[in-house]
């Protein structure tokens, strides 16, 4: 017997509500939220998240909440599915975790706007918190105030948040211009195998930060003489390297050059945050940046985070894998180049709109329409690089679309040493996928899906992919502990129900049909 669904859960909240004589718009206040959001809820139309869940308990004084949804979240998925309609790509967790850390340059008043409400925000939200930052949830519940006392408390930081986030990692970059010694938890994240942290210390180290890693937290000295001009050559072209590198060098006044800078969809949004801030970014977008920094930086700023390219990939993907046609409208172009070439010369026909900017007036974005279509093995292998080239985040899901396409695919990921094992889960349900080496996987196709249990992959990317292929496969696949898809998708099983899939969200075991 499944001990809860989320209509169930939604019942019980409905009727915790009722006994208390309480509206719906008045639960949303309790909750700093709107009433919309409180229907979904009650009629288990929406994702609950783990800090939703105890606010609930909490302002119903309910604990049985908290019993209902104890354990993992489980989907169910029920296929073949054909798609249909049109769906919005939601802001990305990337950038919205480089800015909620960039929120603490800023000693005035920053509003992030448009936060996609994800697991992994609710982590940084919760580590801001605990060290003093005043956060306040406004609008539709997407928007954040943020304003940061004169003090941190670094003491009071809440490690259990902090170690299930690899962003943590970016405190350090505005941490460095106020402590002179200080400690971060280890950072957490995605099982993708070993990823060194070196890069990151080697350019901060020209900031005059040095850290030692102790027993389980990263400890920090910051050099009283720091140079007035910096050259610094990341030895990496990684996104949270620059981000850091690029937040050490706003809060410090002269002149910093990182060359070997990403140019990732994070990094730009990260840069013109700190224009609204006041310093001045060049080269944004290239690999060249240069910084102008700014001793104490006190502005009163709002920002609207872009669109997340890598959500538009996996969108795309739905529609692509179950044969649908479907139209993903707000996709950031710019940074799905690369993704689109190789789709056409897949045979994959989509229609893409005129080009509108996004609410930052400076990310470029389309409506594109997949059309169901024949697909190819690509003639070679699928591999990603630094921006512009195919993003790393993207590849996993080029494994679904190359086990959808006749023919034979190589997937070469060198990025990660765990992630191509990751996509062997995908054999489960139907594809004919090998495991070369660590790196590399040979795909032939097309591929007869079919549902099976499976446990969700302690990877974002891949854990979506058997999500997709689920839903192109015949029969119930349930997938167990879903987390990690909550850590970067908001609500994301409501959202593809709206297109026409039959996914449903369960706590307990999958046993019944409740
Ligand atoms: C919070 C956040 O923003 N996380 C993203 C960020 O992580 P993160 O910033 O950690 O990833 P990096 O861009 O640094 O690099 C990813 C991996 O590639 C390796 N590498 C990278 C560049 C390079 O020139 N050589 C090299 O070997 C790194 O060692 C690392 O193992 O970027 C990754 C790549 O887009 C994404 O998967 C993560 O979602
Ligand atoms: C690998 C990812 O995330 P993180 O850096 O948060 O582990 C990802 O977004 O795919």
């Amino acid at each position: 017997m499944s001990s809860a669904t989320s209509e169930s859960v939604g019942r019980m909240i409905r009727d915790g509500r009722t006994a208390r004589g309480w509206s719906q718009k008045r639960l949303a206040d309790e909750l700093g939220t709107v009433q919309s959001a409180v229907h979904r809820i009650e009629t288990g139309q929406q994702n609950l998240s783990l800090s939703m869940i105890n606010r609930l308990a909490e302002a119903l004084e309910m604990p049985l909440i908290q019993t209902a949804t104890q354990g993992d979240v489980n989907l169910r998925i029920e296929g073949p599915t054909t798609l249909s309609g049109e769906i919005d790509v939601r802001t990305s967790k990337n950038a919205a975790m480089a800015l909620l850390c960039a929120s603490l340059l800023n000693h005035g008043r920053t509003v992030l706007r448009g936060i996609a409400r994800i697991e992994e925000v609710d982590r940084i939200c919760e580590v801001l918190a605990s060290i003093g930052v005043q956060l306040t949830w406004m609008g539709d519940g997407n928007d954040l105030e943020i304003v940061r006392p004169d003090v941190l408390t670094l003491d009071d930081m809440d490690e259990r948040a902090a170690r299930r986030t690899r962003s943590i990692l970016m405190f350090l970059g505005p941490l460095l211009h106020e402590f002179p010694d200080f400690r971060l938890p280890y950072a957490g994240g995605c099982d993708l195998g070993a990823r060194t942290v070196h890069p990151h210390l080697a350019a901060l180290q020209r900031f005059g930060l040095t850290v030692e890693a102790t027993e389980g937290a990263y400890h920090a000295t910051v050099a009283d003489q720091r140079p007035q001009e910096r050259r610094i050559t990341l030895i990496e072209r990684g996104d949270t390297v620059t981000e850091n590198a690029l937040m050490a060098a706003a809060g410090i006044p002269g002149v910093t050059v990182i060359r070997n800078a990403s140019g990732n969809y994070m990094v730009q949004d990260l840069c013109f945050f700190l224009q609204r801030l006041g310093i001045e970014v060049d080269g944004i977008g290239t690999t060249t940046l240069t910084i102008r920094g700014i001793e104490h930086i006190s502005a009163d700023v709002e920002y609207h985070i872009s669109e997340d390219p890598i959500e538009a990939m996996s969108l795309l993907t739905a529609g692509i894998v179950t044969r649908s046609e479907i139209t993903v409208r707000r996709c950031p172009i710019e940074f799905l180049e690369v993704e689109f070439a190789v789709l056409d010369e897949m045979g994959q026909k989509f229609v893409v709109s005129p080009e509108y900017p996004s609410l930052n007036g400076k990310t470029r974005l389309v409506d594109v329409t997949v059309i169901p279509s024949e697909l190819r093995a690509p003639l070679d292998k699928i591999h990603p690089m630094p921006f512009p080239g195919l993003n790393i985040d993207n590849l996993p899901f080029f494994a679904v679309i190359c086990a959808t396409a006749t023919g034979q695919s190589v997937i070469y990921d060198w990025v990660y040493d765990n992630r191509a094992i990751h996509l062997s889960k995908l054999s489960a349900l139907g594809a004919n996928i090998q495991l070369m080496d660590a790196h590399r996987l040979l795909i032939i196709g097309p591929t007869k899906w079919r549902g099976r249990d499976i446990d969700t992959p302690p990877a974002l990317r891949p854990a979506v992919c058997v999500l997709l292929a689920a839903m192109a496969a015949r029969g119930t696949t349930n997938l167990m502990d879903v987390y990690v898809i909550n850590r970067g998708y908001e609500d994301l099983p409501h959202r593809l129900n709206a297109l026409g899939a039959n996914i449903k969200i369960f706590w307990g075991t999958p046993d019944s049909d409740d």
